[in-house]
């Protein structure tokens, strides 16, 4: 058989194959990723089996993210897109569980051609800006709705995001079936900020100073705490009461300060996961080395397990 006519042989095969496989999407979706690729229920299972293993000291967390996302997900008749805002102190968690939700609908999480971060000083600095950057914000959500219905928008510092740039989401969030014949209603957004985290630890300390289990916490309390600091505040400089008048959030969700024992979780789990042989002398050493508040109980991490990583590089400079 002469060259030509066997390249041109092994040419139609490939190209039947790769017809083949495309025809399949299992198929295509095994080597490439796909929009909605995840079974639901799967999603819920990996969601509940992270958070329980990998987030420390937020038994509320682990409680609402899994009952908002699984409920949504369940729901085949959803009437808006999900929209959690989680709330707190710095280093407690949010980005880290926004992470582990990605990671439970996407395989490749937050490098997910489906999900897209957004982080308020960097994305959106300047005021001046603030109409090119809602045309850009609405091209944006809706190009990438379209291509998938199932995609994941997460956007950090939310408190000093310039409200009208906020008002630019809110159509997104609403309960319209379709806008421009695009429908929201199987979206995510995630809103991340530390708006009401005092409230938060006011509710945390007053347990403690009371001899009450930090577990003990009930949502109840935390949701009339946030609504005193954050909704009813008009100047929160939060939602300017946009989105949550229209109830468009669906879940608030709060971040306790973490404790000492937390940090100690960190510290370990950041040691291990270098592959170092766990020294309890330097994990105590840099859990004491972080700082805590209020002045006189010191319970709280001022920086959550934050910084934690750095200390340890000190620590372990081989
Ligand atoms: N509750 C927690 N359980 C386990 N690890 C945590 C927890 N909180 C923080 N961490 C660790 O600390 C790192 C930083 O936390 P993260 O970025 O989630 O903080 P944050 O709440 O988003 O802070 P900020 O408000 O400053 O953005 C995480 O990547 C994770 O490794």
């Amino acid at each position: 058989v002469e060259p030509i006519s066997l390249g041109l042989a092994i040419a139609g095969a490939a190209a039947s194959a790769l017809t083949g496989i495309i025809s399949y999407p299992r198929l295509y979706c095994y080597f490439r990723e796909c929009c909605l690729q995840r079974h639901d229920q799967r999603v819920a299972a990996v969601l509940q089996e992270n958070l329980d293993k990998k987030l420390f000291g937020q038994h509320l967390v682990g409680k609402v993210v899994v009952k908002a996302v699984k409920g949504f997900l369940n729901n085949t008749k959803a009437k808006k897109p999900l929209a959690l805002s989680l709330h707190g102190w710095t280093g407690t968690g949010k980005n880290f569980v926004s992470k582990i939700i990605a990671e439970s609908i996407y395989k490749r999480g937050l490098q997910s051609k489906y999900v897209h971060q957004f982080v308020a000083t960097l994305h959106f600095p300047h005021a001046h800006s603030i109409n090119l950057y809602k045309d850009q914000l609405q091209s944006w959500i809706r190009g990438n709705v379209s291509i998938c219905p199932r995609s994941l928008f997460i956007f950090d510092e939310m408190d000093k995001m310039h409200a009208g740039l906020i008002d630019s989401i809110k159509p997104f969030l609403d309960y319209y079936e379709f806008l421009d014949g695009v429908s929201y209603r199987q979206a995510i957004f995630i809103f991340l900020s530390n708006a009401g985290a005092e409230k938060i630890t006011e509710v945390a300390l007053d347990f403690w100073r009371n001899g009450r289990r930090r577990e003990d916490i009930q949502l109840t309390e935390m949701q009339n705490a946030l609504s005193v600091s954050v909704f009813n505040n008009k100047n929160s400089g939060f939602w300017h009461s946009t989105l949550i008048d229209r109830n468009l959030i669906d879940y608030f969700v709060p971040f306790l300060p973490l404790e000492y024992k937390h940090v100690k979780m960190c510290v370990r789990v950041e040691i291990e996961s270098r592959g170092y042989v766990v020294d309890e002398d330097i994990l105590t050493r840099i859990a004491d080395e972080m700082t805590y508040f209020p002045r006189e109980e010191r319970i709280y991490s001022d920086k959550g397990c934050k910084t934690v990583d750095a200390k340890l590089d000190y620590y372990y400079d081989f």
